[in-house]
Formats: C-alpha cells, structure tokens, sequence
C-alpha cells in the first residue's frame, strides 16, 4: 500500500512518483463507494477488501456511520464521508443487536441517499462504477436502484451460513423454525450435518425482527449484482455450488482478504495491545491456549468465571482477550476472584484486545478457544490453529459445527461450560 501513497513536500518527482502518476491516472473513472456495518468482524473485512480493490487500481470512497467510526488516518489513500446515522449513545450501548441493526437500516437511508446524492453530483470527483455495501445494510439495494447504479453486495459470513439463511422459509415450512427446545437434537436433514441446534439463532427480544433481517439480508443480496465473501472454493464447494443455484446473480469467494498481504493494517476500533506478541515470545512452541470470542459476545458473570478456571485449570499458558464489556455489568476483570492472577506465576496473560493475525501466526500458539466469528474461524485455519469452538449465536454456530464435524480443525464445547 505504501507505494501508493504520494511524496507531497519534494518538489522534482522521483520515479517512484511518477509511477503512482500514472496508476493515478489509470484510476480514472474507476471510483467505488464501499459501505461497511459499523461492528468490528463487519468492518475488517471491507476495509481489506477496500484495500485489495485499490491495489487492483479502483479509487475508493468509504462511507461511514458515526457510530463506530473509522479513523481515517489509518487509510490515506481512501477517501471518507462520514453519515449521521441519528443513534443515540443509550440506544447503541443498551439495544440488542437485532433491535440495533434494524435501527441502522432505519436512521441511515435518508443520510446514506444524501451522501450518494452528492457524491454523484460533484463533478470534480470521478464517476462512481458501483456500490459494494454489507449484506446487514440491505436497505441499500433499494438506494441503488434508485440512483440506477449497480450495487455488489459484502457478506462477511461464510458460505455454508448464507446457504443456511437462504433456507429459512424452508426451515419455517417444514417446523425447524421457531426452534422448539425438544427438537434440538433432530438432524436437519436438508441441511446435513447440522441439528437444530445449530441453526443461526440468537437470543433477542425481537424474534419477528430477526427473521425479517435475515429476510431482507437474503432478499436483497439476490436482487445485487453479485455477492463477493470472504471465504475460497476449497473449504465450501458444495455450499458455493448450492448458492449458485440459489442466488440468480455472480458469486465471487474471493478470500480470505487478509492473505492478500504481508501485513494487513488497522481497521481495530480498540486497541490492539502488542505486549502479548512480546509475551507469546518467552511461551513454548505450540504450547498457549490464545482464548478470545470477537467483538460482539457477552458472558454472564458465572460464564466468564468458569472459563477463568478452566483456563487455570488447563495448566497451559494462556492469552486471554477480555475486551471491556465482554461480561455483562462489568467493566473489565473485577468478577475474578483476588489472587487469581497472582496464583498462575505468569502463566497467563490478560488483555483488552489483541493483534489477533498476528497472534495465530505465531508459533507459541498452540490453539484458540474461540466463538466462531467468521473472521476468526478464517483467520484460524489460514494458520492451521486447531479450535475450541464455543458458538455464542448466528452464523457462529454454523462456523463451529463446520470445524468441528466437516472440517474437522477443533472440537465443540457441548453441554454448557465447566470449570
Ligand atoms: O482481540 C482481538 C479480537 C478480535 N480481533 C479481530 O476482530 C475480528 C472479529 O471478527 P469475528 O471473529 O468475525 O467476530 P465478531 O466480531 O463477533 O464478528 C461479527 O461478524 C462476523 C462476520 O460477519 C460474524 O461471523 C460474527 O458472528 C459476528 O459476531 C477478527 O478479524 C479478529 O482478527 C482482533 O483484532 N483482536
């Protein structure tokens, strides 16, 4: 990326220069808008896509929400439009997701139509080609339309879920869906080897929302021009096979996004602590369990703290991600009991947010007590790190029961957690 990025204080250009010129030049023409949802395992992968799609000569305009906003320092070469998304603080940290990504769809048309209105008027700007947004954002599609340009949809999920939320009117005809506790055992047989168990479910208030997410989600993406995901044909042929009979549009697995680079650079709303890289260094080979479950999970307090003594329990160091909110009413460690830490001689080490490519690349790490976010389900098996999945919700309990029943690359935690 650096070599795009312009030498503005000499004043004779060096070759370099001129080379960046005339990739400047060739970009002409060629600008897109990307539009990612403003949560972390959203936003990472767009802005490698972002990243990929500029290195292969498109101009890049990102639009973004307030909420979670990007830094655009991180990313000179892109351009960046920031949208009010009219959510309040309250509603952003007290709603549920389903309630809060139904809000987003809601509050960003007006200022997204805005946004697109003036980005297409300004002439001194190049003509935009096309609009790549998440898939969560699908009110977007009809925004598109509207302005008659064409837009590529970004599901940052894997295959083998999409193909599961484009069988949710199945799943409701034949009584999969709503879930009734006494069937969670039965096999899907439309769907195998999942149970019904490990169906995209979550926890919410909103059932009725939810399906008309994922509704909308499945809907409009089909009414695209093409969906690009994160994931490649070797892992899920037969899911990508089943899509393409599906979804009447261009399919392109183009992943996984991060492998596109020797370093990949920072799209982390938190801070990534690099003490545990300096950590990981003094551990053993293959020996720590790196144990951390995305941006979104919540634990209850009790959950947090059987998994504390599990991990002391394992008598394997460990480098444990408690991102500030992960246990719900705390703001960070205060539910471990006192001494904790002190009684594991080093053995362990806890942070707030870890540089986690980095993390699962280094060789210390033996194995990575996970949720099952895509991207962290991906970004695992690129480094051939064996998994300990623990599903929270969605797609996440598709992810895990793939790595642990097709892809056999972890093993599932079942039956609730114990020390
Ligand atoms: O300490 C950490 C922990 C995570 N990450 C990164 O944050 C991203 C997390 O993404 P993911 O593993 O997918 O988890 P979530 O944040 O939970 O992702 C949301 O988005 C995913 C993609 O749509 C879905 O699969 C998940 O279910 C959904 O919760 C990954 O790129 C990680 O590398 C860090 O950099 N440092």
């Amino acid at each position: 990326m650096k070599a795009f990025l312009p030498k503005k204080k000499k004043k004779k250009k060096n070759h370099m220069e001129n080379q960046i010129d005339i990739q400047m030049d060739q970009r002409k023409g060629r600008r897109l808008v990307l539009f990612p949802l403003p949560f972390q395992g959203h936003i990472n992968p767009m802005l490698l896509l972002a990243t990929i799609l500029h290195s292969k000569g498109f101009s890049i305009t990102i639009i973004h929400t307030n909420f979670n906003s990007l830094n655009p320092s991180h990313y000179p070469n892109f351009t960046f439009h920031s949208i009010p998304d009219g959510l309040l603080e309250s509603e952003a940290s007290s709603l549920d997701l389903v309630a809060l990504a139904k809000l987003l769809n809601i509050k960003c048309t007006d200022p997204f139509r805005d946004c697109m209105d003036k980005l297409l008027s300004d002439a001194s700007e190049e003509p935009i080609s096309c609009l790549i947004s998440d898939s969560l954002f699908y009110f977007t599609q009809a925004v598109a339309d509207s302005l008659k340009l064409p837009r590529v949809v970004l599901r940052t999920g894997g295959l083998s879920s999409l193909v599961v939320f484009a069988a949710f009117p199945l799943l409701r005809e034949r009584g999969y869906l709503p879930i009734q506790d006494s069937q969670l055992e039965e096999l899907v047989v439309e769907l195998p080897p999942l149970k019904v168990k490990d169906l995209p479910m979550i926890n919410t208030v909103y059932p009725d929302s939810y399906y008309e997410i994922v509704a909308c989600m499945v809907n409009e993406s089909k009414a695209s021009s093409g969906i690009i995901l994160n994931s490649f044909e070797e892992l899920e042929l037969s899911e990508l096979d089943t899509l393409r009979q599906e979804f009447p549009i261009p399919i392109f697995p183009i992943g996984p996004f991060h492998k596109y680079f020797l370093t990949s650079s920072s799209g982390s709303l938190l801070a990534q602590d690099q003490s545990s890289i300096a950590w990981l260094d003094k551990q053993a080979s293959k020996s720590v369990i790196y144990a951390s479950f995305g941006s979104l999970a919540a634990l209850s307090e009790a959950q947090f703290l059987e998994i504390a003594w599990g991990l002391a329990n394992s008598k394997q160091p460990f480098l444990w991600v408690v991102r500030p909110g992960l246990v719900r009413g705390s703001e960070w460690l205060e539910s471990l009991p006192s001494g904790f830490l002190e009684t594991l001689n080093g053995r362990a080490h806890i942070i707030k947010w870890a540089p986690q490519l980095e993390v699962l690349a280094h060789p210390a790490v033996g194995a990575f007590w996970t949720h099952n976010g895509w991207n962290s389900t991906l970004e695992s098996i690129c480094e051939g790190v064996p998994m300990i999945c623990m599903p929270c919700f969605t797609d996440q309990k598709v992810n895990a029961k793939y790595v642990s029943q097709v892809w056999k690359v972890g093993l599932q935690l079942e039956n609730g957690l114990d020390r």
